[in-house]
């Protein structure tokens, strides 16, 4: 008579895994180019852009309770507190069906970036720095013409105080991450996509392509 061996059956593990989103910031002073940048990437590289001003301005847009402070906040180019963007920005994400975002715009103070890890625990993949000089940054602004409240001399003037006083120290924590990926951004469009797409592509496809030219 043989002995009856008994093996437990292992139960189903409980714990589902869900795969987390992959995020990209993409950083940059008002008018380098974030969002004219993310368009092209989004068509190229399959990202859904979601950036906070327009998020918030479509907020003020829907007559939301918060409409009139979000106002008053961008008039004044300060920092909306980020429980109303990380809300915003969710839902955003929620409703995309994507799994691959460029958060354009966002985080723009310490606050803004905390906030965002604690409630979502995501880590950004890198974040994209657009580096261009003030001078450029206000001519490119003051053409811009999509009738912003805030696109205006006065307001540019302390939008570009906040980006060095609170959201370049954002950079500066990636940056000792070794997350940034820095553009030189005060370069035409095309040139400034060139470099954005080198960021983008992996490297193995990068050794591809060079191969099939000097076939
Ligand atoms: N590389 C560039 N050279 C010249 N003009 C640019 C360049 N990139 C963007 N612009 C223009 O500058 C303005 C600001 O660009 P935008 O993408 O809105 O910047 P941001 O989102 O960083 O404020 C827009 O009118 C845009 O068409
Ligand atoms: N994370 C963010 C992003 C924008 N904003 C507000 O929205 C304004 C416009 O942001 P934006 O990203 O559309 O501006 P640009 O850098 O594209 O010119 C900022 O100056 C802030 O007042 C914010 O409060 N918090
Ligand atoms: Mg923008």
């Amino acid at each position: 008579m043989g002995t009856v061996v008994e093996t437990p059956v292992k139960e189903a593990d409980a714990t589902v895994t869900v795969k987390k989103p992959t995020v990209v910031f993409v950083l940059g002073g008002p008018g380098s180019g974030k969002g004219t940048q993310c368009a092209n990437i989004v068509e190229h590289f399959g990202y859904t852009h979601l950036s906070a001003g327009d998020l918030l301005r479509a907020e003020i847009k829907s007559g939301s309770e918060n409409g009139t402070m979000i106002q008053n906040m961008i008039k004044e180019g300060k920092i909306v507190p980020s429980e109303v963007t990380i809300k915003l920005l969710q839902k955003a994400m929620e409703e995309s069906g994507n799994d691959k975002f460029l958060i354009d715009g966002f985080p723009r103070n310490e606050e803004n970036r905390a906030a965002f890890e604690a409630v979502t625990k995501i880590e950004p993949e890198f974040v994209l720095f657009f580096d261009c000089s003030e001078e450029e940054m206000e001519r490119r602004i003051l053409n811009r013409n999509q009738g912003r409240e805030d696109d205006n001399v006065e307001t540019i003037r302390k939008r570009f105080k906040v980006f060095l006083e609170s959201s370049l120290p954002v950079v500066q924590y990636y940056e000792a991450k070794g997350k940034v990926r820095k553009i030189d951004a005060a370069k035409p469009v095309a040139e400034v996509f060139d470099a954005v797409k080198a960021v983008f592509t992996p490297k193995d496809e990068k050794v591809k392509h060079y191969s099939c030219t000097i076939l």
